[in-house]
């Protein structure tokens, strides 16, 4: 056997190993095209090399209503599939049977692909919500003790002191006798709370908004570029992308990002060892996250490298800050527009400081702020801030009573599930607290209310949002009146979290004249506050509105409607205008 034998023999061995990987290529194909045709289709055509990807409404509002529309249509079906390309299949989920049966499963894993999770790892690494297996195994179990209540507990008054400086920044925004976002400057103290409370990071420039500070600057770029990736197919490639000029600034803020958190996080082992060595006190206020994974040993006594902690500190800033602001300014937009609610909570943190005598929130006041927890759960069922999650199919698996096979993309849409008319009733696009007083829905399938996810795959940060939301919300409340202003409309952005543009912009006097009042009391209705004499009224230039009206983002596309033959909308016309316009006063 010559040289030419051995060639002509590889290359027989190596054409038959690929037929073979084609063949079993398309037999898998063929299978997952077959286990789909259980699935009713999102549209009635799918084009051979795109998919559905050309025809998906985007992460806008007009997004939203088509997936209620499609829950509305197929209300009892697993969900309903969407092709991106010929080859993946992702099954949009919106039934609270079907998404049981995949959040209470290890079936099912975080997809590390480009256009999901997989776009954030340069910027927050695998830390525990991009990690699978035992990697996220092992790190929840070590991350666990860190939102234990003894932990939680003293962040009560950090969010108390980022609340106060919020309200002196209102105030003085008050002050100019414009109308004003919000939006920014919660966006700013939630983000201040996280450092202090996390990694006992202490900067007054943090909530400062002008000359933004570099590290809040840097986060929101890392969050545009993010998105601005998600929509280009040809950046999905890592080599490209690099080379590309948002690649660029995409590593140079993640860089940034990471050098701030590699100084905070030396900076607290020299400390520690310094203490250790001079056997001096901690100057600490409290325990936070950084000391309890610098501490964290698993059963092996190992612990956590310099780098998975990095890889935490950056998750945890990433997973609690878009998702709490949106919360907060989602509270404050619906509180603005139901009065009743807005005074009931106002009574209720009023009795509760009184009887304390003090400004704060304390510990022990959360739990007693039983209305305010009810308006909570509403706002977090009618603007769900993590409006869709992701898994992948791992192993074969049923779900609400169909096969569905390893590699299926599944999109739990949690904001389509919060409003499914089936489970919630007629009234599922109206803001009313009180249904959570109902015998009906205290019955509901645990499943079907789910905004912080459920399983082992859960919010590990649930109870830190959710006290954090009742203190600045409660302080807020106590402070200033908020209104709906009939002339700024937000405009809905669900992307990452679900977010919006100029939502609880605006803050304005109730006699709705652009004068804005400091102070809690503003019984102003004719032209001079009481409580600020020396703010008058000045007639509304309309050129100060900086807020963009409502555009066509939110208006049907009626083309695509035809061509689609979707379903008739269920909503009422006004749905939208319900939910986005907001204002507020003193
Ligand atoms: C209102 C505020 C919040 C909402 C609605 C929310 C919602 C969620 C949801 C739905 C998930 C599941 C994500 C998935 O399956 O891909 C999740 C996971 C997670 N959240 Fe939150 N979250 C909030 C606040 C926070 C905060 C304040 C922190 C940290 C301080 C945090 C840290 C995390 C982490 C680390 C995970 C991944 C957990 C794991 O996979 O083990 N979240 N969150």
């Amino acid at each position: 056997m010559n040289v030419t034998h051995v060639i002509y023999a590889l290359i027989v061995i190596f054409g038959l190993l690929l037929m073979k990987s084609l063949l079993s290529k398309c037999q898998t194909l063929r299978a997952l095209y077959k286990s789909m045709e259980q699935v009713p289709s999102a549209f009635p055509k799918s084009h051979i090399l795109f998919g559905n990807v050309h025809q998906h409404p985007g992460l806008n509002a007009e997004g939203l209503k088509w997936y209620l529309r499609l829950a509305h249509t197929w209300k009892d079906a697993v969900g309903v599939k969407v092709w991106a390309g010929p080859f993946q299949a992702i099954v949009a989920i919106f039934n609270h049977l079907s998404i049981r049966d995949i959040l209470n499963t290890d079936t099912t894993e975080k997809p590390m692909i480009i256009p999901g999770y997989e776009i954030v790892v340069p910027w927050i690494g695998h830390g525990l919500l991009t990690s699978n297996g035992p990697k996220w195994f092992r790190n929840r179990r070590l991350l666990t003790p860190a939102f234990h209540f003894g932990v939680l507990k003293p962040y009560v008054k950090i969010y108390n002191e980022v609340a106060t400086i919020l309200s002196t920044n209102l105030n003085r925004n008050c002050d100019t006798g414009k109308s004003f976002d919000v939006t920014e400057l919660i966006g700013l103290a939630t983000l201040d709370s996280l450092l202090r409370c996390l990694v006992s990071y202490e900067d007054d420039a943090i909530q400062q908004t002008k000359g933004i500070h570099p590290y809040v600057y840097a986060l929101e770029e890392l969050g545009r570029l993010s998105i601005k990736r998600a929509f280009n197919i040809f950046h999905y490639s890592d080599t490209i992308y690099n080379l590309s000029s948002d690649g660029r600034l995409f590593r140079k803020y993640c860089d940034y990002v990471h050098q701030f958190a590699e100084d905070l996080i030396k900076q607290r082992r020299d400390a520690q060892m310094l203490e250790a060595s001079t056997e001096g006190e901690s100057t600490k206020k409290h325990l936070d996250f950084l000391d309890i994974m610098l501490s964290a040993r698993d059963d092996d006594s190992n612990g956590l490298s310099d780098e998975e902690i990095r890889h935490q500190v950056d998750t945890f800033l990433f997973a609690g800050h878009d998702t709490t602001t949106s919360a907060v300014c989602w509270t404050l937009h619906s509180l603005a527009g139901n009065q009743v609610w807005q005074d009931k909570v106002r009574e209720e943190v009023s009795n509760i400081l009184a009887s304390t005598g003090s400004d704060e929130i304390t510990w022990e006041d959360v739990g007693k702020l039983t209305t305010l927890s009810l308006v909570v759960k509403e706002v977090l069922r009618m603007h769900t801030p993590a409006v869709a999650i992701s898994r992948i199919v791992k192993e074969k698996m049923m779900v609400n009573g169909v096969e569905i096979l390893p590699d299926t993309l599944l999109d739990l849409r949690l904001y389509t599930l919060h409003h499914n008319k089936k489970t919630w009733g007629d009234d599922a696009m109206e803001f009313k607290p009180e249904r959570f007083l109902t015998k009906e829905v205290q019955q509901l399938d645990p499943f079907a209310y789910v905004p912080f996810s459920a399983g082992s795959r859960n919010c590990i940060g649930k109870n830190f949002a959710l006290n954090e939301l009742k203190v600045i919300t409660a302080r807020l409340i106590h402070k200033f009146r908020f209104e709906i202003d009939e002339d700024n409309q937000p405009i809905y952005k669900p992307e990452i979290v679900m977010s919006c543009k100029g939502a609880c912009d605006s803050m304005r006097c109730s006699c709705k004249k652009q004068d804005l009042i400091c102070g809690s009391s503003c019984k102003c209705r004719k032209g001079v506050c009481e409580n600020c004499p020396t703010h008058q009224h000045d007639d509304v230039d309309e050129s100060d509105n900086e807020f963009e009206p409502v555009d066509d983002t939110i208006t049907p596309n009626v083309e695509d409607q035809e061509e689609n033959e979707l379903p008739e909308n269920p909503l009422p016309d006004n749905w939208m205008n319900q939910l986005v316009k907001v204002d507020a006063i003193i």
